[in-house]
Protein backbone atom coordinates (compact mmCIF):
# COMPACT_ATOMS: atom_id res chain seq x y z
CA UNK A 1 0.00 0.00 0.00
CA UNK A 2 1.55 3.54 -1.11
CA UNK A 3 2.37 5.72 2.36
CA UNK A 4 -0.37 8.35 2.33
CA UNK A 5 0.41 9.93 5.28
CA UNK A 6 1.07 13.15 4.22
CA UNK A 7 0.14 16.89 4.12
CA UNK A 8 -1.87 17.33 0.57
CA UNK A 9 0.66 19.41 -1.78
CA UNK A 10 -0.83 21.65 -3.93
CA UNK A 11 -0.56 21.58 -7.91
CA UNK A 12 2.48 22.92 -9.05
CA UNK A 13 2.22 26.18 -11.04
CA UNK A 14 4.14 24.94 -13.67
CA UNK A 15 3.92 20.99 -14.76
CA UNK A 16 6.32 18.55 -13.10
CA UNK A 17 8.52 16.78 -15.86
CA UNK A 18 8.33 13.44 -15.77
CA UNK A 19 11.54 11.36 -17.81
CA UNK A 20 10.99 8.37 -19.23
CA UNK A 21 12.38 6.03 -22.46
CA UNK A 22 10.31 6.25 -25.17
CA UNK A 23 9.14 2.22 -25.96
CA UNK A 24 5.81 1.19 -25.61
CA UNK A 25 6.33 -0.31 -22.15
CA UNK A 26 8.56 2.86 -20.91
CA UNK A 27 5.37 5.30 -21.45
CA UNK A 28 3.32 2.61 -19.96
CA UNK A 29 4.72 2.73 -16.83
CA UNK A 30 5.32 6.66 -17.21
CA UNK A 31 1.58 7.03 -17.38
CA UNK A 32 0.80 4.66 -15.03
CA UNK A 33 3.23 6.78 -12.28
CA UNK A 34 1.92 9.86 -13.48
CA UNK A 35 -1.97 8.74 -12.36
CA UNK A 36 -0.67 7.35 -9.51
CA UNK A 37 1.09 10.87 -8.86
CA UNK A 38 -2.04 12.97 -9.64
CA UNK A 39 -4.32 10.74 -7.75
CA UNK A 40 -2.26 10.63 -4.63
CA UNK A 41 -1.96 14.46 -4.92
CA UNK A 42 -5.84 14.88 -5.89
CA UNK A 43 -3.86 17.08 -8.98
CA UNK A 44 -5.27 17.11 -12.47
CA UNK A 45 -3.39 15.05 -14.74
CA UNK A 46 -1.99 18.48 -16.67
CA UNK A 47 -0.01 18.45 -13.71
CA UNK A 48 2.99 16.21 -14.61
CA UNK A 49 4.42 16.74 -18.17
CA UNK A 50 5.96 13.38 -20.03
CA UNK A 51 9.17 13.61 -21.59
CA UNK A 52 10.44 10.86 -23.85
CA UNK A 53 14.23 10.46 -24.35
CA UNK A 54 15.13 8.10 -26.41
CA UNK A 55 17.84 5.82 -24.31
CA UNK A 56 21.15 4.61 -26.33
CA UNK A 57 20.43 1.00 -25.34
CA UNK A 58 17.17 1.46 -27.72
CA UNK A 59 19.45 2.24 -30.38
CA UNK A 60 21.81 -0.27 -31.23
CA UNK A 61 19.71 -3.53 -31.38
CA UNK A 62 22.33 -6.13 -33.13
CA UNK A 63 24.69 -6.10 -29.89
CA UNK A 64 24.30 -7.50 -26.72
CA UNK A 65 23.61 -5.03 -24.01
CA UNK A 66 26.51 -6.44 -21.86
CA UNK A 67 29.25 -5.42 -25.10
CA UNK A 68 27.73 -2.19 -25.66
CA UNK A 69 28.03 -0.80 -22.36
CA UNK A 70 25.46 -2.65 -20.44
CA UNK A 71 22.82 -1.03 -18.04
CA UNK A 72 23.67 2.25 -18.11
CA UNK A 73 22.80 2.57 -21.58
CA UNK A 74 19.21 2.24 -20.00
CA UNK A 75 20.08 5.26 -17.79
CA UNK A 76 22.47 7.87 -18.96
CA UNK A 77 20.46 10.07 -20.73
CA UNK A 78 17.90 10.22 -17.86
CA UNK A 79 20.41 10.60 -15.45
CA UNK A 80 21.79 13.67 -17.68
CA UNK A 81 18.55 15.00 -17.95
CA UNK A 82 17.66 14.87 -14.27
CA UNK A 83 21.57 16.51 -13.54
CA UNK A 84 20.87 18.92 -15.48
CA UNK A 85 17.50 20.02 -14.41
CA UNK A 86 15.56 19.23 -17.44
CA UNK A 87 13.28 17.00 -15.79
CA UNK A 88 12.36 16.32 -12.10
CA UNK A 89 12.16 12.54 -11.91
CA UNK A 90 12.61 9.66 -14.04
CA UNK A 91 10.73 6.23 -14.16
CA UNK A 92 12.44 3.33 -14.78
CA UNK A 93 11.47 -0.81 -15.09
CA UNK A 94 13.77 -1.78 -11.80
CA UNK A 95 15.30 -4.30 -13.90
CA UNK A 96 17.02 -1.87 -15.68
CA UNK A 97 18.40 0.43 -13.30
CA UNK A 98 22.13 -0.44 -12.56
CA UNK A 99 23.17 -1.80 -9.30
CA UNK A 100 25.30 1.11 -7.98
CA UNK A 101 24.03 4.64 -8.89
CA UNK A 102 25.82 7.83 -7.98
CA UNK A 103 25.12 9.39 -4.74
CA UNK A 104 23.39 12.62 -5.91
CA UNK A 105 20.80 10.39 -7.61
CA UNK A 106 17.66 8.76 -5.10
CA UNK A 107 15.19 5.97 -5.74
CA UNK A 108 12.49 8.02 -3.95
CA UNK A 109 9.45 5.79 -4.85
CA UNK A 110 8.44 1.92 -5.98
CA UNK A 111 5.54 1.38 -7.19
CA UNK A 112 3.60 -1.38 -6.44
CA UNK A 113 4.85 -4.57 -7.83
CA UNK A 114 3.48 -6.15 -11.04
CA UNK A 115 3.34 -10.21 -11.65
CA UNK A 116 7.12 -10.67 -11.31
CA UNK A 117 7.21 -13.97 -13.57
CA UNK A 118 8.60 -14.54 -17.13
CA UNK A 119 6.49 -15.89 -19.52
CA UNK A 120 7.53 -18.54 -22.48
CA UNK A 121 6.07 -17.59 -25.89
CA UNK A 122 5.95 -20.30 -28.68
CA UNK A 123 5.44 -23.79 -26.18
CA UNK A 124 3.02 -24.35 -23.77
CA UNK A 125 5.75 -25.65 -21.13
CA UNK A 126 9.52 -25.81 -21.11
CA UNK A 127 9.25 -29.84 -21.92
CA UNK A 128 7.12 -29.04 -24.15
CA UNK A 129 9.94 -27.15 -26.45
CA UNK A 130 11.32 -29.48 -29.68
CA UNK A 131 14.34 -31.00 -29.41
CA UNK A 132 17.01 -28.46 -30.38
CA UNK A 133 14.29 -25.65 -30.43
CA UNK A 134 15.91 -22.29 -30.71
CA UNK A 135 15.01 -19.66 -27.78
CA UNK A 136 15.50 -15.90 -28.38
CA UNK A 137 16.70 -14.24 -25.58
CA UNK A 138 19.42 -11.87 -25.09
CA UNK A 139 19.26 -12.14 -21.22
CA UNK A 140 22.41 -14.35 -19.90
CA UNK A 141 19.93 -15.38 -16.78
CA UNK A 142 17.02 -16.22 -19.07
CA UNK A 143 19.52 -18.47 -21.48
CA UNK A 144 21.36 -19.74 -18.56
CA UNK A 145 18.34 -21.13 -16.43
CA UNK A 146 17.12 -22.23 -19.81
CA UNK A 147 20.25 -24.11 -20.70
CA UNK A 148 20.03 -25.27 -17.29
CA UNK A 149 16.73 -27.17 -17.67
CA UNK A 150 17.67 -27.76 -21.37
CA UNK A 151 21.03 -28.09 -23.04
CA UNK A 152 19.63 -28.83 -25.89
CA UNK A 153 18.16 -26.13 -26.66
CA UNK A 154 19.79 -23.10 -28.88
CA UNK A 155 20.51 -19.80 -27.54
CA UNK A 156 19.74 -16.80 -30.80
CA UNK A 157 20.51 -13.54 -29.64
CA UNK A 158 17.25 -11.13 -29.35
CA UNK A 159 17.02 -7.78 -28.49
CA UNK A 160 14.54 -4.87 -28.86
CA UNK A 161 11.53 -4.00 -27.31
CA UNK A 162 8.23 -6.41 -26.85
CA UNK A 163 7.32 -5.87 -30.25
CA UNK A 164 10.18 -6.47 -32.08
CA UNK A 165 10.65 -9.54 -30.27
CA UNK A 166 7.71 -10.59 -30.59
CA UNK A 167 8.43 -10.53 -34.97
CA UNK A 168 11.03 -11.48 -34.66
CA UNK A 169 9.43 -14.57 -32.97
CA UNK A 170 6.69 -14.41 -35.30
CA UNK A 171 9.00 -13.96 -38.43
CA UNK A 172 10.40 -17.77 -37.34
CA UNK A 173 13.83 -16.28 -35.83
CA UNK A 174 13.64 -18.91 -32.91
CA UNK A 175 10.44 -21.57 -31.77
CA UNK A 176 10.33 -19.46 -28.46
CA UNK A 177 10.93 -16.55 -26.41
CA UNK A 178 10.71 -15.40 -22.76
CA UNK A 179 9.41 -11.91 -22.03
CA UNK A 180 8.30 -10.41 -18.35
CA UNK A 181 4.39 -11.18 -17.62
CA UNK A 182 4.89 -7.41 -15.87
CA UNK A 183 5.95 -5.99 -19.03
CA UNK A 184 3.04 -7.58 -21.25
CA UNK A 185 0.05 -6.82 -18.76
CA UNK A 186 1.37 -3.22 -18.71
CA UNK A 187 1.14 -3.68 -22.35
CA UNK A 188 -1.98 -4.99 -22.51
CA UNK A 189 -0.39 -8.37 -23.84
CA UNK A 190 -1.31 -10.69 -20.84
CA UNK A 191 -2.41 -13.68 -23.39
CA UNK A 192 0.57 -14.16 -25.84
CA UNK A 193 2.34 -17.05 -23.90
CA UNK A 194 2.24 -18.93 -20.17
CA UNK A 195 3.63 -18.03 -17.33
CA UNK A 196 6.42 -19.64 -15.58
CA UNK A 197 5.88 -20.59 -11.98
CA UNK A 198 8.10 -18.28 -10.15
CA UNK A 199 9.19 -20.84 -7.27
CA UNK A 200 10.55 -23.17 -9.88
CA UNK A 201 11.94 -20.26 -11.97
CA UNK A 202 13.23 -17.44 -11.16
CA UNK A 203 13.07 -13.74 -12.22
CA UNK A 204 15.32 -11.16 -12.69
CA UNK A 205 16.45 -9.05 -9.55
CA UNK A 206 13.59 -5.87 -9.42
CA UNK A 207 11.38 -7.45 -12.12
CA UNK A 208 7.63 -6.29 -12.58
CA UNK A 209 9.10 -3.57 -10.04
CA UNK A 210 9.08 0.55 -11.51
CA UNK A 211 11.80 3.01 -9.54
CA UNK A 212 11.59 6.34 -9.81
CA UNK A 213 14.65 8.27 -9.61
CA UNK A 214 15.12 11.80 -8.48
CA UNK A 215 17.64 14.33 -7.27
CA UNK A 216 18.92 13.50 -3.61
CA UNK A 217 19.35 17.31 -3.14
CA UNK A 218 15.38 17.81 -4.20
CA UNK A 219 13.51 16.93 -1.08
CA UNK A 220 10.29 19.06 -2.67
CA UNK A 221 10.17 16.02 -5.27
CA UNK A 222 11.24 13.75 -2.92
CA UNK A 223 8.30 14.61 -0.18
CA UNK A 224 5.92 14.28 -3.63
CA UNK A 225 7.18 11.17 -4.87
CA UNK A 226 6.97 9.51 -1.54
CA UNK A 227 3.06 9.37 -1.79
CA UNK A 228 3.25 6.75 -4.07
CA UNK A 229 5.71 4.25 -2.57
CA UNK A 230 4.88 1.43 -2.16
CA UNK A 231 6.50 -0.20 1.17
CA UNK A 232 6.31 -3.48 0.50
CA UNK A 233 7.42 -3.08 -2.87
CA UNK A 234 10.38 -1.12 -1.69
CA UNK A 235 11.45 -3.74 1.04
CA UNK A 236 11.40 -6.38 -1.99
CA UNK A 237 13.41 -4.19 -4.54
CA UNK A 238 16.10 -2.84 -2.31
CA UNK A 239 16.75 -6.71 -0.91
CA UNK A 240 17.47 -7.89 -4.46
CA UNK A 241 19.67 -4.64 -5.27
CA UNK A 242 21.40 -5.01 -1.70
CA UNK A 243 21.90 -9.04 -3.12
CA UNK A 244 23.19 -7.80 -6.61
CA UNK A 245 25.46 -5.16 -5.05
CA UNK A 246 26.93 -7.67 -2.73
CA UNK A 247 27.93 -10.24 -5.50
CA UNK A 248 28.94 -7.40 -7.70
CA UNK A 249 26.73 -8.55 -10.30
CA UNK A 250 25.96 -7.07 -13.83
CA UNK A 251 24.04 -7.33 -16.87
CA UNK A 252 26.53 -10.47 -17.83
CA UNK A 253 25.84 -12.01 -14.66
CA UNK A 254 23.37 -14.80 -14.63
CA UNK A 255 21.57 -14.61 -11.27
CA UNK A 256 17.89 -15.08 -10.48
CA UNK A 257 16.40 -13.20 -7.84
CA UNK A 258 12.99 -13.00 -6.34
CA UNK A 259 11.76 -11.85 -2.91
CA UNK A 260 8.70 -13.18 -1.08
CA UNK A 261 6.60 -12.45 2.16
CA UNK A 262 5.45 -15.70 3.96
CA UNK A 263 3.28 -15.28 7.22
CA UNK A 264 4.74 -11.80 7.63
CA UNK A 265 8.45 -12.76 7.28
CA UNK A 266 10.73 -12.02 4.67
CA UNK A 267 12.10 -14.35 2.32
CA UNK A 268 14.85 -13.63 -0.31
CA UNK A 269 15.93 -16.39 -2.92
CA UNK A 270 18.80 -16.92 -4.94
CA UNK A 271 20.28 -19.04 -7.62
CA UNK A 272 23.28 -18.05 -9.85
CA UNK A 273 24.07 -20.37 -13.19
CA UNK A 274 27.05 -20.86 -14.97
CA UNK A 275 26.71 -18.86 -18.62
CA UNK A 276 26.30 -22.82 -20.31
CA UNK A 277 23.56 -23.52 -17.60
CA UNK A 278 25.46 -26.65 -16.82
CA UNK A 279 26.49 -25.10 -12.91
CA UNK A 280 24.17 -23.70 -10.49
CA UNK A 281 23.69 -22.47 -6.84
CA UNK A 282 20.50 -22.02 -4.69
CA UNK A 283 20.43 -20.32 -1.71
CA UNK A 284 17.69 -18.52 0.20
CA UNK A 285 17.73 -16.24 3.31
CA UNK A 286 14.97 -14.49 5.51
CA UNK A 287 15.97 -10.99 6.32
CA UNK A 288 15.12 -7.64 8.00
CA UNK A 289 13.07 -5.11 5.97
CA UNK A 290 15.09 -2.15 5.26
CA UNK A 291 18.75 -4.65 6.16
CA UNK A 292 21.35 -5.27 3.78
CA UNK A 293 23.01 -7.45 5.91
CA UNK A 294 20.88 -10.38 5.55
CA UNK A 295 20.86 -10.46 1.51
CA UNK A 296 25.01 -9.77 1.70
CA UNK A 297 25.39 -12.72 3.40
CA UNK A 298 22.99 -14.72 1.08
CA UNK A 299 25.51 -13.50 -1.57
CA UNK A 300 28.54 -14.31 0.39
CA UNK A 301 27.13 -17.79 1.41
CA UNK A 302 26.62 -18.46 -2.80
CA UNK A 303 29.59 -17.49 -4.25
CA UNK A 304 31.69 -19.33 -1.25
CA UNK A 305 29.87 -22.51 -2.87
CA UNK A 306 29.90 -21.38 -6.37
CA UNK A 307 32.09 -22.99 -9.07
CA UNK A 308 34.91 -20.59 -11.21
CA UNK A 309 32.56 -21.10 -14.22
CA UNK A 310 29.79 -18.83 -11.99
CA UNK A 311 32.10 -17.00 -9.61
CA UNK A 312 34.50 -15.46 -12.82
CA UNK A 313 30.96 -13.26 -13.76
CA UNK A 314 30.70 -11.58 -10.46
CA UNK A 315 33.28 -8.38 -9.11
CA UNK A 316 32.07 -9.01 -5.50
CA UNK A 317 33.09 -6.16 -3.22
CA UNK A 318 35.43 -6.80 -0.42
N1 LIG B 1 15.23 -5.57 -20.42
C1 LIG B 1 14.05 -4.98 -20.94
C2 LIG B 1 12.95 -4.97 -19.95
N2 LIG B 1 13.05 -4.25 -18.83
C3 LIG B 1 11.94 -4.46 -18.07
C4 LIG B 1 11.13 -5.35 -18.77
C5 LIG B 1 9.86 -5.89 -18.32
C6 LIG B 1 9.15 -5.17 -17.23
C7 LIG B 1 9.67 -5.41 -15.87
O1 LIG B 1 10.41 -6.37 -15.58
O2 LIG B 1 9.31 -4.60 -15.00
C8 LIG B 1 11.75 -5.67 -19.96
C9 LIG B 1 11.25 -6.58 -21.01
C10 LIG B 1 11.32 -8.04 -20.68
O3 LIG B 1 12.15 -8.48 -19.88
O4 LIG B 1 10.53 -8.78 -21.24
Amino acid sequence: MPDSTLAPIAQPAQPLRLGTRASPLAMAQAHEARALLCAAHGWDLEAVEIVPVTASGDKVLDRPLAEIGGKALWTKELDGWLYEGEIDFAVHSAKDVETIRPDWLTIAAVLPREDVRDCLVGAPSIEALPQGARLGTSAPRRAAQMLHLRPDIKIVPFRGNVATRLGKLAAGEAEATLLAMAGLNRLGQSDVGTPLPADSWLPAPGQGAIAIECRTDDASTRALLSAINCADSQTALLAERALLAALGGNCHSSIAALTTRQNGEWWLKASLFSPDGQDRVDGQTSFAAGDPAAPANLAGTLLAKAPPSITSQFQPVA
